[in-house]
């Protein structure tokens, strides 16, 4: 078999990189085409960073190529990315702090705190430095899950600075909205009042070298969450969901939020909690309470990574109320499963950190950050 260029420019001239006008070709994504027998190489140049997108066109290469060309070809694509500078957007380095995940999820009541602390001490327990970031202004409850409700950040002074030192427990180090206020008191946040108080707890903190910071949001898609894209650098996100369709609806909204083209935050992938309920005297059955694999299909339609699963289990709600999380429990199944998944996180990590330039915090000067979410 030998194919042919010609052909297959042609066949590239039939589809468009996501979110431009013009086909590839046409738009000179297609920088070149070089063939050899059977084999193809196409080199594209893309003027966006996001990995959906690169994923995207790079299976659209492929596909197309095999549909309209040969079916047998093979297709090698490398793909450069020639972002252009943004002006709109700053960077705000947190010096020591090398990465920054925001955990999210779009329905409240998901596991999205419990993921949270137990991750950060599966990361503690891996021997990496690690912080959390509670900035659920409606329902703090990282102090509970790391039983320091009743402990106050101290006071320190760095370099003639007085700042706030995190409380510490099982290796983690944690600030939270919650140590300011009222357990029995409810406070109304406005949207720039929160955005001073996390302001506080992010810069006016000593959290010293941190190899993770972990950034519990509040439920939804709302102010607290451009305010926090807008005070920091996030790394990623990771979105949690249960496989229950209310629950995946909201979830492609958090997903969307994080990819849209004024934030562009890479989603490090999704947490399907709650896959299905093991009760401990039958540890080999399992109900599929809220539909079975919900989240991990979403996560393969939104063409983003699949993290793992977290079953509904007793203890883990228990050792959240307790304040010790459940993957600290040593040789248990639940400390086993808690691996595999922070183990995907850092893996996911590590190639967006290899794929694409550090984020920066976002300035959102216009209402592009504040407009409905097309995905
Ligand atoms: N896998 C699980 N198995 C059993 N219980 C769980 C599991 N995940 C979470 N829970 C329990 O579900 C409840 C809600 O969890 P959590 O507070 O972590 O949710 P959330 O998404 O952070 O909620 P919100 O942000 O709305 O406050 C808690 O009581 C928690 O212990």
């Amino acid at each position: 078999m030998k194919l042919d260029k010609q052909q297959i420019l042609s066949a590239l001239e039939t589809i468009t990189v996501s979110g431009e006008g013009k086909n590839m070709v046409e738009s000179g994504a297609v920088q070149n085409v070089i063939t050899f027998a059977d084999e193809v190489i196409v080199d594209l140049s893309l003027s966006t960073p996001a990995m959906h997108i690169k994923k995207r066109a790079e299976s659209d290469v492929v596909k197309t190529i095999q549909e309209k060309v040969h079916p047998d070809a093979k297709v090698k694509v490398n793909i450069k990315v020639n972002a252009p500078e943004k002006p709109q957007i700053k960077g705000k380095n947190i010096p020591g702090i090398h990465n920054i995940v925001a955990v999210a999820s779009g329905k409240g009541g998901v596991g999205k705190s419990t993921i949270t602390a137990n991750i950060a001490v599966t990361l503690a327990k891996m021997g990496f430095k690690v912080g959390v970031l509670d900035a659920d202004i409606y329902g703090p409850s990282i102090p509970i899950m790391f039983d320091v409700a009743q402990e106050r950040p101290l006071s320190v002074n760095v370099n003639g600075k007085s700042k706030m030192k995190p409380v510490e427990n099982y290796g983690v180090k944690v600030l939270s909205i919650g140590f300011f206020t009222q357990p029995n008191q409810a406070v109304i946040w406005r949207g720039p009042m929160a955005s001073k108080a996390l302001n506080q707890l992010i810069f006016d903190a000593d959290w010293g070298e941190l190899d993770f910071m972990l950034v519990d949001l509040p439920p939804g898609t709302g102010d607290i969450h451009l305010s926090i894209m807008q005070s920091l650098p996030l790394t990623g996100a990771v979105v949690v969901s249960t496989p229950q369709n209310v629950a995946l609806a909201d979830a492609r909204k958090g997903v969307a939020m994080f990819q849209q083209e004024s934030i562009n935050v890479p989603v490090l992938g999704i947490v399907e909690n709650m896959a299905y309920f093991t009760p401990e005297e039958l540890p080999d059955n399992k109900y599929y309470i809220f539909g079975k694999e919900g989240a991990k299909n979403l996560a393969e339609d939104l063409e983003v990574p699949f993290l793992g699963e977290m079953p509904l289990v007793q203890s883990i709600r228990e050792s959240g109320d307790v304040g010790r999380p459940a993957a600290m429990q040593n040789g248990t199944l639940l400390e086993k499963a808690f691996e595999t998944l922070t183990r995907n996180i850092v893996q996911e990590t590590v190639n967006r950190n290899e794929n694409l330039p550090p984020t920066q915090a976002i300035q959102i000067t216009t209402m592009a950050g504040c407009s409905a979410v097309k995905k």
